[in-house]
């Protein structure tokens, strides 16, 4: 059955301008956007009103933890592309750290079968670098580029080896495949629990320095250089990586990035030391850093924004900050809390400009289809209530994790409807 989506306000992505138009979908794409669509006396359409609602491309998150197969007590492929969905994302794709880690073909293909038989949304899985994540020895890039790998990483830890970094990049040089690095040198981050700073001492806890991640974005866009390959850097958090990474860029390396909306948002300043519900890695910075990726997002050196969305369950994270596993849940409220934040709080970024960093950047980075609406393309969209204020409550979430420092915020603009390929995976559009 076919859909139309009468009044609407569609967001014209380049003018920022809200215009009204009704859009028709039918099997998985937009087929009419138009002013008005007559519709036929005898039909076979669904017609939904979204009262005044914004309509916007799905949005399209390169780096979310669905834990499946193995960590099911966190998250699975159902329940965390239904989070996506609710959080307005239409695509997702998910890390290879998983139990086992997702190294071999056939784990590819469970992935994308179980999105498809239970899955919310687009999901597209990265397969490791290495074997187990281990940093040993390198997978069988070219049999998991066949079975659909999106890209290469060992998100969860970094890449230890410079030698084994640079194996890597000229394989997936050749294959066409990005290696996208979570980066941290082990030998400078340790034990640590938190950013290394003032308020680690003064917390008396293990810190991780900055440095830790710069000097693997430093080794990273040099060996990007030398390879060719392409090389997006993960939840950028350090002010110097972001310096790299626009350094880089000026150089001509291929190399992108993507900022976590917690750490645009939060600094270590707000953590106790007690609530391990603001722990993660990398670890809230200063607000130098803050500022630095607000600055790179909105120069053009951080390229998009992504959640890093990193389900726990409550009894790992009632644990003591020490020893607590790090991560925070982010598909449910991305898009309200930076559209508050930073549209309208801040006014440092355009509604228009958001949405480009939550859809159009990430599909046009790893060549996806989405992220942007035109007559013809995938019907992959969302639609936001901009007016719409409500607290951040983790006992709505359709997650499993409730790990979240932002709950208790009052934030404003929640999708209220998203279509992914045609198909209506999230409604909470308000009644008459
Ligand atoms: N970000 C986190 O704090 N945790 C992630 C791992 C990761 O993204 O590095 C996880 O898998 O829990
Ligand atoms: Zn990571
Ligand atoms: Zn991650």
């Amino acid at each position: 059955m076919g859909i139309i989506l009468k009044n609407g306000k569609l967001l014209d992505l380049d003018t920022g301008l809200l215009l009204s138009r009704e859009i028709e979908i039918e099997e998985g794409l937009v087929r009419k956007i138009k002013d008005h669509i007559e519709i036929p006396e005898t039909h076979n359409l669904q017609v939904i009103d979204l009262r005044g609602g914004v309509i916007v491309p799905g949005f399209i998150d390169m780096h979310v933890h669905l834990r499946d197969p193995g960590l099911e007590y966190k998250e699975t492929i159902e329940t965390g592309t239904k989070a996506a969905a609710r959080g307005g994302f239409t695509t997702v794709a998910c890390m290879p750290n998983t139990k086992p880690v997702l190294d071999t073909p056939e784990q590819m293909r469970y992935i994308y079968e179980t999105a498809e038989k239970t899955g919310f949304a687009r999901v597209l899985p990265y397969a490791a670098i290495t074997r187990s994540e281990r940093g040993e020895e390198l997978t069988d890039m070219e049999a998991l580029k066949k079975a659909g790998a999106v890209g290469f990483t060992d998100d969860g830890v970094g890449v230890q080896s410079g030698g084994m970094m640079r194996s890597a990049m000229e394989r997936a040089k050749s294959l066409e495949l990005p290696i996208v690095i979570h980066a941290e040198d082990e030998t400078l981050s340790g034990k640590g629990c938190m950013n290394e700073g003032e308020v680690s001492k003064r917390l008396g806890l293990p810190g991780i320095p900055g440095v830790a991640e710069s000097v693997h974005v430093a080794r990273d866009v040099l060996l990007a250089e030398l390879t060719g390959a392409h090389l997006h850097v993960c939840h950028i958090s350090d002010a110097s990586a972001v310096d790299l990474v626009r350094w880089a860029k000026k150089r001509g390396i291929h190399v992108t990035a993507e900022v976590t909306p917690h750490h645009l948002l939060l600094t270590d300043e707000s953590i106790d030391g007690t609530d391990a519900n603001w722990k993660v890695n990398p670890p809230l910075r200063t607000e130098k850093d803050r500022l630095a990726c607000l600055e790179g997002l909105l120069d053009g050196t951080i390229d998009m924004v992504a959640t890093d969305h990193a389900p726990h369950s409550e009894e790992e994270k009632q644990r003591a900050f020490q020893v607590a596993p790090f991560g925070f849940v982010g598909l449910e409220t991305a898009f309200p809390l930076l559209y508050s934040e930073l549209v309208l709080k801040s006014k440092l970024i355009s509604l228009p400009d958001l949405v480009k960093k939550m859809a159009t950047a990430p599909a046009d980075v790893f060549g996806l289809s989405g992220g942007r609406l035109r007559s013809g393309g995938v019907a992959d969209l969302t639609v936001l209530d901009l007016q719409q204020e409500r607290t951040i409550d983790a006992g709505e979430f359709l997650s499993k994790g409730r790990n979240t420092p932002f709950v208790g915020r009052k934030v404003k603009g929640w999708p209220v409807l998203t279509v992914c390929g045609g198909r209506i995976t999230y409604q909470n559009l308000p009644t008459a």
